[in-house]
């Protein structure tokens, strides 16, 4: 007999219900207590809502106010001490407070969404909280559900709070985390192990025996699942499938489905993609579910449904024939409900028609542009930038009005041209203040994008956007990934109306502004047709027709940014450099079609840049802005003898806090330590879109003048 089940579910809400709550309890509009009713509504909801779409087994313990990570850190006890006198240490820890500032935010392996980094030091006591889960579980029990809660796992804890070495002390906590939730009658718990599919260090893989081997050996306890997910176990399933745990949680999509016969165990295997937008073929999910050995099968997700949105029936504005194949959340919750009962019926199910197959993709070469030097000379030439050029990355604070004049033009109550107007005089004022205070080279401002991908999404074919299709992306901040569908094409100039216009307006070289092929993809749905370096290499055709009408309406400075480069960057090492060389080659695709004195700047930022600092050289761009002032000037070590431009930045964005002219020029002086003057730029971290002008002009001028008197001591 077979079951079915999902590794998680969204938990922002079909409409984002929390992210409403949550920012109305920080602006002090509402109280914790109605923040935590909207929570328990929220839960309630989608327990009805797996339950009544015949799901086998639910989880419980998936939704959190911030973060999963964040709250395991809270189960283990694993709270800074500073954080404990805090109104709220929760998001004392996630947000930060006047005084206090937050834990780190990163990635989650290689998705979009952002974990707290847990703190953990020698000193650090685990103790075991287990008032969420259990909470959680009391509460879907009353409903009439019974639930399996699910953690962050102990290995993938660890190695994510870089703290491995604590092994032995936190596996107390969880052996009582398994003793309460056995006193509470639960059958089953799951514990996340995402970093199992990473490659792991013998220290990890024998952590991964350790803990499960003791973990399994509790007395009293539940089942215990350990779901891996975003790829194969390698050589940790046999590791796994040697201790006494119960459940194993398979990644067939991403993965393969293993040689290995797991005698005893109870695979989850995970043939829905929790990863894209596609509906699955249940032919081919039935051929894999019939190749696994185990005892028992429960049909699942690769991975949590944390990364798609709720409902392909909340859009309306999606063509007909594109709604036919899509599945969000929703949808997958019947689609593994179905598959369970097709297994268990030994149903003969044929494979879904191949797909149709894909415009062929131009591979051939583009003439490399001529060697740095060269170009340099011409850009110099043409250019006349003094040393230590001035520059930002392309927005500028994106304000009530503009916002509240996209949403009236699409509720039909704005006219377009009213809206550009608007735009224009938003233009005008970028520029305006940008030459008060003396940048070198200006930027439009970017005030027509509602977002750096999805600007470029509603303008390419190939790509459709939703109403409603809301991914939470950390806290209560969510995005909208458009959804790549067919062959990418660029109709008619997207960006050029609104750099020319901004060039007319100064004297000074003003920056095209484009977002890069590789983050347009990553920050994308991708089609599940076509290989992904096919899609982007498609993407970076695109781009290089803007590119060349950005030059050719005599723009001299063209940006093209790729901060999700690190992104895509496969887990395993093996995978990496063959990705390396593709998502360059795609660059330089989109931007070699220039001529020697236009100038290529590229953008990196939040992205573990010294990690493939390799990959960001091989772009070739003539300057490459890069954050730094948030990361502690972690990259200046990585950066020293660096051939191009290079602008680490000196002002993070990310505060509002206006940083002095002593500030900005001490950062200054420690780049100038490792990179010879005439490469260096000076900029801010990332784009303004988020500051008020006040904050920027405040910052800016600090900038510039901080500049100016470096400049005097070269
Ligand atoms: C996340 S990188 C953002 C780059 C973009 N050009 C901006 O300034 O907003
Ligand atoms: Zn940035």
């Amino acid at each position: 007999m077979s079951s079915s089940t999902v590794l998680g579910y969204p938990r922002i809400g079909p409409n984002r219900e929390l992210k409403r709550a949550l920012e109305s309890y920080w602006d002090g509009r509402t109280t914790r207590r109605d923040l935590e009713e909207e929570g328990a509504r929220l839960r309630a909801a989608t327990w009805g809502r797996l339950a009544g779409l015949g799901l086998g087994e639910l989880p419980s313990n998936t939704f959190s106010f911030y973060d999963q990570v964040l709250d395991t850190a809270v189960l283990l006890g694993a709270v800074p001490e500073r954080y404990l006198a805090a109104d709220d240490p929760y998001f004392a820890m996630a947000r930060g407070t006047d005084g206090l500032a937050p834990l780190r935010m990163t990635k989650w392996f290689d998705t979009n969404y952002h974990y707290i980094v847990p703190e953990i030091g020698p000193k650090t006591v685990f103790t075991l909280d287990a008032a969420k889960p259990l909470a959680e579980v009391r509460e879907a029990r009353a409903l009439g559900h019974e639930t399996r809660p699910v953690v962050v796992g102990p290995v993938t804890f660890l190695s994510l709070s870089g703290a491995l070495e604590r092994l032995e002390d936190v596996l107390g906590p969880y052996e009582e985390l398994l003793a309460a939730l056995a006193r509470e009658e639960v059958a089953w718990v799951q514990l996340d192990e995402p970093a199992l599919v990473t490659d792991l260090t013998p220290a990890q893989l024998d952590a991964v025996r350790a803990a499960y081997s003791r973990l399994g050996a509790a007395p009293d306890r539940p089942k215990i699942l350990v779901a891996s997910y975003f790829g194969d176990l390698g050589p940790a399933l046999p590791a796994l499938a040697a201790t006494p745990v119960e459940g194993i949680g398979l990644d067939l999509v991403r993965g393969s489905v293993p040689e290995l016969a797991l005698d005893g165990k109870t695979v989850f295997a995970g043939v829905v993609s929790g990863r894209d937008v596609w509906r699955t073929d249940p032919g081919r999910a039935l051929e894999k579910l019939r190749g696994v050995r185990a005892d028992r099968i429960v049909v699942s997700t690769s991975c949590s449904l944390q990364h798609v949105p709720y409902d392909v029936a909340a859009e309306d504005g999606l063509e007909p024939a594109l709604v036919a194949r899509l599945a969000f959340a929703e949808q997958k919750v019947a689609e593994v409900v179905e598959l369970a009962r097709l297994l268990a019926d030994g149903a003969a199910v044929p494979f879904d028609e191949a797909p149709v197959a894909a415009a062929s993709v131009s591979q051939e070469a583009r003439p490399a542009r001529s060697p740095y030097p060269v170009r340099a000379a011409a850009q110099a030439g043409h250019l006349n930038l003094p040393p230590l050029p001035t520059t930002t990355i392309g927005s500028f604070p994106q304000t009530g009005e503009l916002r509240a004049a996209r949403a009236g033009v699409v509720a039909g109550a704005l006219a377009e041209d009213d809206y550009e107007k608007l735009v224009e005089r938003e233009i005008e004022h970028a520029i305006q203040v940008q030459e008060d205070l003396g940048l070198d080279v200006l930027v439009h401002g970017e005030p027509e994008r509602n977002d750096m991908v999805q600007y470029f999404a509603e303008h390419l074919d190939g790509f459709a956007v939703t109403k409603n299709g809301w991914v939470q992306s950390y806290g209560s901040r969510c995005t909208r990934p458009p959804i790549i569908h067919g062959d990418v094409r660029r109709p008619a100039p997207i960006t050029v109306r609104w750099s020319t216009y901004a060039q007319s307006l100064t004297d000074r070289p003003v920056k095209g502004m484009l977002t890069g092929p590789v983050t347009i993809v990553a920050w994308s749905f991708d089609r599940d047709d076509l290989p992904q370096r096919d899609v982007v290499f498609q993407v970076a055709d695109a781009i290089a027709e803007e590119v060349r009408d950005l030059e050719a309406a005599g723009l001299s400075v063209i940006q093209v940014d790729e901060p999700a480069l690190r992104e895509l960057l496969p887990l395993r090492a093996a995978e990496q450099p063959a990705y390396l060389e593709w998502a360059v080659a795609a660059y330089r695709r989109a931007t070699s079609v220039v001529a020697d004195r236009t100038q290529i700047h590229t953008h990196l930022c939040y992205s573990d840049a010294d990690q493939i600092l390799a990959a960001i050289d091989g772009l070739d761009a003539d300057v490459t802005t890069i954050e730094s002032a948030r990361s502690g000037r972690r990259i200046l070590d990585a950066v020293s003898g660096y051939s191009r431009g290079l602008g680490p930045g000196v002002y993070d964005i990310h505060s509002p806090r206006v940083p002095s002219a002593d500030e900005v020029e001490e950062r200054l002086a420690a780049t100038l330590k490792v990179l010879p003057g005439d490469r260096v730029w000076v900029n801010p971290d990332c784009g303004l879109k988020t500051r008020t002008y006040a904050q920027v002009e405040a910052s800016l001028g600090n900038v510039v003048e901080a500049a100016r008197r470096l400049r005097a001591t070269l």
